[in-house]
């Protein structure tokens, strides 16, 4: 044990409470494929930057598993909430837990092998090969003084191969372009085989066929996902839950069909549309041209 909870409970250092159901961790730190899918709460959340109030009060929920999408206008509060679910920023009030666990108790190499992160900020002077950079994923898994090992490279290469950029290892991160740069960031987070899994819009580089690749991925992923996304249609389609943000807050929760509401469209992004049900049981939405 190397810390304790905020309730006081001893954490191991897994980050994980003592005594739990998801305690032992099966094969050390070999290959788990996101193998111990975590349980993610937040509730009565807040945080602001320079006395503006950029979230309030909000709440979320991904069961282990689960596809979370996270939806909301420009400057909603969405890129925000996601750095207070990783850990990258503490909240003002409210709290935020993993496995009951409270996410800034865990120490951060064990938050580390939990959590992992695609941002939007990728860097573009970076002077790594594409293999080098997924393999920082690997990072918290190795001993402080141990260099790549095999087991870490084959691993690397196979997320490379499952992003689709096989035979890619030693292009220079700089020639990427910047859909398969972001198809190597994920790679990386996919290497550091997370229980939880938080992407802030990963497909705004990505043409339609990876668009769709990388949705259906995340769909049938064990890992639990949070995913900021901009797409009604492909959050409709390949989330089981939604979040919807305005103004900081959540204004709804549910299945797509309970969220995705024209009504509900019109109040938050200003924009009309009919919204049906499809074969599949999820809505569709069709935007109405604006009218002159
Ligand atoms: N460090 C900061 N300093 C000042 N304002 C900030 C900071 N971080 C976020 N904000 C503001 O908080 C609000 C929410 O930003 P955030 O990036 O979370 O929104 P978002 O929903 O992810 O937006 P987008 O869809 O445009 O990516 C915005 O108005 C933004 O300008």
């Amino acid at each position: 044990m190397i810390g304790s909870d905020a309730a006081g409970r001893s954490v191991d250092s897994d980050g994980r409470a003592a005594g739990g159901a998801g305690e032992a961790r099966p094969g050390g730190d070999q290959y788990r494929a996101g193998a111990s899918p975590a349980r993610l709460h937040a509730d009565g959340v807040g945080w602001g930057v320079a006395g503006a109030r950029i979230l309030a009060g909000v709440a979320l929920t991904a069961e282990p598993g689960v596809t979370v999408g996270l939806l909301g206008p420009n400057g909603s509060g969405k890129s925000s909430l996601l750095r207070l679910l990783a850990g990258l920023a503490r909240p003002e009030s409210g709290r935020v837990l993993l496995d009951d666990v409270a996410v800034g108790a865990i120490p951060r190499r064990a938050l580390a092998r939990r959590i992992a992160v695609v941002t939007q900020q990728v860097a573009t002077d970076v002077e790594m090969s594409a293999l080098e950079v997924v393999l920082l994923g690997r990072i918290p898994y190795r001993p402080r003084i141990a260099g790549v090992g095999a087991a870490d490279l084959d691993l690397a290469r196979r997320a490379l191969a499952e992003a689709g950029l096989a035979g890619f290892e030693q292009r220079r991160w700089s020639s990427l372009s910047g859909g398969e740069r972001q198809r190597v960031d994920l790679a990386r987070a996919l290497v550091q085989e997370p229980d939880l899994l938080l992407l802030d819009e990963p497909t705004n580089h990505l043409d339609i066929r990876h668009q769709l690749e990388l949705l259906r991925f995340l769909a049938e992923s064990t890992s639990t996902v949070v995913v900021t996304l901009h797409d009604l249609n492909l959050a409709a389609r390949y989330c089981d839950r939604l979040v919807l943000l305005c103004e900081g807050r959540v204004v709804a929760a549910g299945t797509p069909v309970e969220v995705l509401t024209s009504s509900r469209i019109e109040q938050v992004y200003r924009v009309r549309t009919d919204v049906v049900i499809a074969p599949d049981g999820r809505p569709r939405v069709w935007y109405r041209r604006p009218s002159p």
